[in-house]
């Protein structure tokens, strides 16, 4: 058996009831195999694919709090620091009632390749909780937050671990989580970022991953001679991502016409109305099916279905494994031109697999959606030199990083003789950086 082999059935083996976790070994590992090959008695002598699919540590903990009603409820908290490499552990907090050991560490894992991608020195780590913000008044999002940093605070630091939002954690999450932080430990650090721009924040953080996403798409399509704008785009999910996806495709000239949560969609024909979307989602914290109050000429569908609106691009915002065979089928008979994700992992293998074999451009959310953790190392530099960055100075950098990450993947899928593949080539130039700085870090 080869080695990739061996490792993606030891990690199966090892880690039941895991099923995101092993797609997202799987899906590298099957990647590497040209470069592991190469190299496969090194690597194997120094067990590198068992180090690197095994976490560096696992924190699991009890989180208990009191609801409005004085009951007391109890979730469970996660951290996962995978590897460190090349910086502190750097990566999002999830908080949604799918949120298990598995997929924090399918998001872990994901990440010290996205963050290796960025070009900056920061190690992959992910974590989460169980918890459901939907619904909970401000007091019972602050009491979680604060029983979850009780316990948090003493595995993460400005220097060692930072984590930042992702589902479910936002401005507010942020808040509350990082006034617990100073409260216990008594120190004014950058342990957070996508903190409020009052209190150490970066400008355009907030609006990073979906602008990197778009900057990113651009740099793909124009390499592939396409132009972007004059575009219809489908884009799932409402959120941080999906939002600032939208107001980027504007910018750049493309036509946004979806947007979806995890009760329905919307379709616009004229264009996804922005700033309805931003009062609906970020200010009343609504469904979307309110949007046809706004805009009485959409359309609005309970559950899926998204991905068979007819469009240029696609733009998956929302979660895992939304964008599915039958999803990719329908993309293709449309006449899709592009998939780049904004989600981590959004796309199938075989919907991945399906699309790229039919001519679709494919870029995974590994590289697409790396502007959100990119600029929020960024906020960890201005916090470390205590200065505050313009918005432009920001963007124009994220903007040059996006471009970067482009062209290293591409530059890596034609050494290998996989040009255009930019899954292959995000794997590759995420791994090499890895690899190298565990290897000249000894066995540890
Ligand atoms: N916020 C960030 O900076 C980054 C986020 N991401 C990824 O982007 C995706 C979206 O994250 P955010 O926009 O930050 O989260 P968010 O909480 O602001 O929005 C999530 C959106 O996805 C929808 N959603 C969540 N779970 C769903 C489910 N099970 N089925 C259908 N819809 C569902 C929600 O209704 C919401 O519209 C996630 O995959 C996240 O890991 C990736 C890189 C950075
Ligand atoms: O900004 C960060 O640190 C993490 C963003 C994130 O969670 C992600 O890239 O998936």
């Amino acid at each position: 058996m080869s080695y990739v082999d061996e490792v993606i059935a030891q990690v199966v083996e090892k880690n039941p009831v895991q099923p995101e976790f092993h797609q997202a070994v799987k899906e590298v590992l099957e990647s590497l195999r040209v470069v592991v090959e190469a190299n496969e008695e090194e690597f194997r002598k120094n067990a590198l694919l068992e180090r690197l699919t095994n976490p560096e540590r696992q924190i699991m903990f009890r989180v208990p709090w009191v609801d409005d009603k004085g009951q007391v409820q109890v979730n469970t908290g996660f951290r996962v620091q995978f590897n460190s490499a090349i910086g502190p552990y750097k990566g999002g907090l999830r908080f949604h009632p799918s949120v298990n050991l598995g997929i924090i560490k399918f998001l872990g894992f994901e990440q010290v390749f996205k963050n290796s991608l960025t070009g900056l020195p920061i190690g992959g780590g992910k974590g989460g909780s169980d918890f459901d913000p939907k619904g909970k008044s401000d007091r019972e999002i602050m009491a979680f937050c604060q029983s979850f940093m009780t316990e948090l605070y003493r595995h993460i630091g400005a220097d060692t671990d930072v984590p930042a939002g992702d589902i479910g954690v936002g401005g507010r999450e942020i808040g509350y989580l990082y006034g617990q932080y100073k409260r216990i430990r008594g120190v004014y650090e950058g342990v957070l970022t996508g903190k409020g721009l009052t209190y150490g924040g970066s400008l355009a953080r907030k609006e990073a991953t979906g602008y990197g996403l778009l900057y990113m798409t651009r740099e793909m399509l124009k390499e592939n001679g396409i132009e972007l704008a004059g575009k219809t785009a489908i884009v799932s999910g409402a959120g941080n991502v999906a939002i600032y996806a939208i107001e980027k495709a504007y910018q750049l000239g493309a036509k946004p016409v979806t947007a979806t949560d995890s009760t329905g969609w919307i379709y616009d024909p004229e264009g996804v109305d922005l700033e309805a979307l931003k009062e609906i989602k970020e200010v009343k914290r609504a469904r979307l099916s309110e949007y046809t109050k706004y805009r009485p000429n959409a359309e609005y569908h309970e559950g899926k279905g998204v991905w068979s609106v007819k469009a240029d691009i696609a733009l998956p915002c929302a979660t895992q494994n939304e964008l599915q065979l039958e999803d990719a089928k329908a993309l293709v008979a449309n006449g899709v031109i592009a998939v780049c994700e904004g989600a981590n992992m959004p796309t199938t293998l075989e919907a991945t697999q399906y699309l790229q074999e039919n001519g679709v451009l494919f870029v995974p959310g590994k590289a697409a959606n790396a502007g959100g953790v990119a600029t929020s190392a960024l906020e960890m530099s201005q916090n470390s030199e205590r200065l505050s960055w313009t918005f432009e100075e920001v963007d124009a950098k994220l903007q040059q990083i996006m471009i970067n990450i482009f062209h290293n993947l591409d530059d890596a899928a034609k050494k290998y003789g996989k040009a255009g593949n930019y899954v292959v080539g995000a794997n590759i130039a995420g791994f090499e950086k890895v690899v190298d700085a565990m290897n000249a870090q000894g066995i540890v």
